[in-house]
């Protein structure tokens, strides 16, 4: 009887440590319900974001502006979104995902409403207007797309959510690109387009209360879990992110530019080089998308199987650079196709990039912060959106017709190296400092602190 007893005892000792909680709805099958909301949650501000840019003629026509005015459309989306996800990512962290999932889906309908209108009612001041509305949830949605999902996703498939996130976010553009122009010829208006586009924001917006329900309905099951006081975020915090942190974010402004900045004018790019008309131009820019679409998520699970996060970041830093300087080397030919193929290189390597880079913030910040870390870092990818193409529009204008595009992919390879050289600061930065991005382990600065307090007690005891 005591033998048995002690068995009993022996067997609950080794089988409590693997129990979990039931009612932890993060570790059971509804956590991919909860991906499928959250990726759902940016699509219709990834197909409205580029609709402009596919009906450029038609839309400058029926408003009788010229290309500059055109492109206030995306200024006033990228400028104030140096700045503005740093204020969405604390307002999250402050007050909740929940509430900045409604108040910036809200903005990105009520801001593509706006433009709608405008378009329709032929008015450039409140399509501007419009846009801008649009920009201030935009951004700031996809800040808290990631920072909720770190939630639910804490240290294991990470990459793979991030990468589902943005498989379905380009998809967004991708289907965006082909739908547009079939809109426009069936009805001879760009009206129904933009229309579509807010039905396609409010749809998100609708799986977006969704997911609301589920992460408060997760809360419900855990029971109150209020926060410690030491764990609510300061603005002076963020004096305290590591080196690492900003590292990364410097990499995320250099290599974001050398994959959109760069996909923004492929577009004249192979029509200049490789002689393709605008429509089957059209089809190569896609390219970059479509792959990112179908290799984020296979990338993203290898990364959360093999860990190894800086080297996968390390890696695709590489790939922008083969790429640039596969296109600076590539002669100009008649619609040839390896400028096609070199642009299946750049979508693996936004694949890998996307989904390791962004899982990795959750390893350099504490969860508390991790709506600013995100917001950070997408502020800093956004100024990278903002200053590259005008660098890139200013070197074309200046070099295009002694030098064709050479100056401009030099310009590219700079900013690839840039890239390679910050990921490799970075790389060896963590190896000096817990090596969390070689083992995917999630951010935690009180115990590293603890740690760092108890090797100085064992240094101490050791001397005495
Ligand atoms: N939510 C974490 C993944 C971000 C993916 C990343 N996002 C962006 O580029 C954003 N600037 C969204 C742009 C969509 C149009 N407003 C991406 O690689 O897509």
């Amino acid at each position: 009887m005591a033998n048995e007893d002690s068995e009993s005892q022996q067997l609950t000792i080794e089988i409590q440590p693997k129990l979990v909680p039931i009612h932890d709805l993060t570790q059971t099958k509804w956590r991919y319900l909860f991906l499928f909301f959250d990726c759902t949650l940016c699509l219709g501000n990834y197909f409205a974001y580029d609709t402009p840019s596919v009906l450029q003629p038609e839309i400058m026509d029926r408003l009788h502006i010229n290309s500059f005015e055109f492109n206030w459309f995306y200024s006033v989306y990228s400028f104030p979104n140096m700045i503005l996800p740093f204020f969405g990512g604390f307002l999250s962290d402050t007050f909740g995902s929940r509430l900045a999932v409604f108040i910036f889906s809200l903005l990105v309908c009520f801001g593509q409403a706006i433009f709608a209108l405008a378009i329709t009612i032929e008015s450039f001041p409140i399509a501007v207007l419009g846009r801008f509305i649009f920009g201030l949830g935009g951004e700031n949605l996809c800040v808290v797309q990631g920072t909720i999902l770190a939630e639910w996703f804490t240290g294991k498939e990470l990459s793979m959510a991030y990468g589902m996130t943005i498989s379905i976010g380009r998809l967004g553009s991708v289907i965006n690109n082909i739908l547009e122009p079939q809109f426009y010829s069936s009805t001879g208006s760009v009206v129904f387009g933009l229309w579509f586009g807010l039905f396609l924001c409010i749809l998100s917006l609708i799986l977006g209360l969704f997911l609301i329900f589920m992460d408060i309905h997760k809360d419900t099951l855990l029971g109150p879990s209020k926060k410690k006081s030491s764990e609510k975020i300061k603005i002076s915090d963020i004096k305290s992110f590591n080196f690492g942190f900003w590292m990364l974010s410097g990499n995320c402004l250099v290599v974001y530019i050398c994959v959109l900045t760069f996909n923004s004018i492929a577009s004249l790019y192979f029509q200049t080089r490789f002689n393709f008309s605008s429509i089957e131009a059209g089809y190569f820019i896609s390219i970059t998308y479509i792959v990112a679409a179908l290799f984020s998520p296979i990338f993203g699970i290898l990364a959360d199987r093999l860990g190894r996060h800086i080297y996968w970041i390390f890696s695709s830093a590489l790939m922008m650079l083969i790429v640039h300087v596969i296109f600076i080397l590539l002669p100009d030919c008649d619609k040839c196709i390896w400028g096609g193929l070199n642009l299946i290189i750049l979508g693996m390597g936004y694949s890998i990039y996307g989904s390791t880079m962004w899982g990795s913030i959750p390893f350099l910040v504490d969860s508390y912060a991790a709506g600013t870390g995100f917001g950070i870092v997408t502020a800093a990818q956004n100024t990278g959106m903002t200053i590259g193409p005008i660098i890139v529009g200013a070197i074309h204008y200046k070099t295009e017709h002694q030098y064709g595009y050479t100056y401009v992919s030099l310009f590219f390879i700079i900013v690839a190296v840039i890239g390679v050289t910050t990921a490799s600061m970075l790389w060896v930065w963590d190896r000096k400092n817990g090596q969390h991005l070689f083992t995917a382990k999630i951010y935690d600065s009180s115990r590293l602190e603890s740690a760092n307090e108890q090797e100085d007690l064992s240094k101490t005891l050791a001397i005495n």
